[in-house]
């Protein structure tokens, strides 16, 4: 068993999540209210090492009226525990887990940071060689029980979870502004697929605007 997964982004309306800069301000207020219900409504948040190192991301329902116990199981994939010693994802403020490969397991283990974050209760898993294998991460995840996670980006893992056939849902916001750059983010980077017929097909299940911002909902049919 799988959980649920909900990837969650807001891009611009050329399909950029960051400019090249690593500018990624994009969501009207509205739309960040919006976000962190649904962060509520989450056992997990899942974000890539990209994201970390770029953002510094706290991965917390604060900007909605929360309950210690609302915040979600903080994940971050990080094959190479490349997480900074100061992240803010290690905090107290929730549970965190970091994936990481088994290559760099022994290696990880000598280190002072990993004393650091167990002695703050951080958790590890380990799996894939030099990659974190998401499948058996998403398979761990249900066991701790984790029923509904929520993806949060970047660009790099949502290209690895739509190829993997792990998102079941997502939820987009569309900001009335245009970045272009081939070096900003977008929604999905990754390797990408060869040909227009292997493209992950979606279903349009809502759409509203929200102040300035569209809200779209998709169902990933697979
Ligand atoms: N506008 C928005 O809604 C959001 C924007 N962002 C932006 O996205 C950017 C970060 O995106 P990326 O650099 O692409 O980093 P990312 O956050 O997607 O992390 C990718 C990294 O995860 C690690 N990883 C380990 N196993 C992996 C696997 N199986 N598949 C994929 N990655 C794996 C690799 O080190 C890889 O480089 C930042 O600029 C951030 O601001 C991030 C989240 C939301
Ligand atoms: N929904 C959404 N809209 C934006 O405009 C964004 N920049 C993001 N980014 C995501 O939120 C994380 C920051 O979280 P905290 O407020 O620090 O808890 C960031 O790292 C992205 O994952 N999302």
């Amino acid at each position: 068993m799988m959980p649920y997964v909900i990837l969650s982004a807001a891009m611009t309306l050329d399909g950029k999540i960051a400019t090249k800069t690593g500018s990624s301000n994009i969501s009207g207020k509205k739309d960040l209210l919006r976000v962190h219900e649904l962060r509520k409504e989450c056992d997990a948040i899942m974000v890539g090492i990209g994201t970390v190192i770029a953002d510094d991301p706290r991965l917390t329902v604060h900007k909605v009226d929360a309950k210690p116990d609302d915040n979600p199981v903080r994940v971050v994939v990080d094959s190479k525990f490349r997480t900074p010693a100061d992240a803010r994802i290690t905090n107290s403020d929730a549970e965190t887990i970091i994936a990481c490969a088994r290559e760099y397991k022994d290696e990880l283990i000598a280190s002072d940071k990993y004393e650091t974050f167990k002695k703050r209760g951080v958790k590890f898993f380990y799996s894939g060689s030099k990659r974190v294998d998401l499948k058996s991460l998403m398979s761990y995840l249900h066991e701790e029980g984790i029923d509904k996670l929520m993806l949060e980006g970047g660009s790099t893992l949502n290209f690895s979870m739509i190829k993997a056939g792990l998102i079941d849902e997502i939820r987009i916001c569309v900001a009335p502004m245009i970045v272009g750059g081939c070096d900003s983010k977008t929604f999905f980077d990754g390797e990408g697929f060869d040909l227009m017929g292997e493209a992950v097909k979606l279903e349009l299940t809502d759409s509203y605007q929200l102040d300035k911002d569209l809200i779209l909902t998709y169902k990933v049919l697979k």
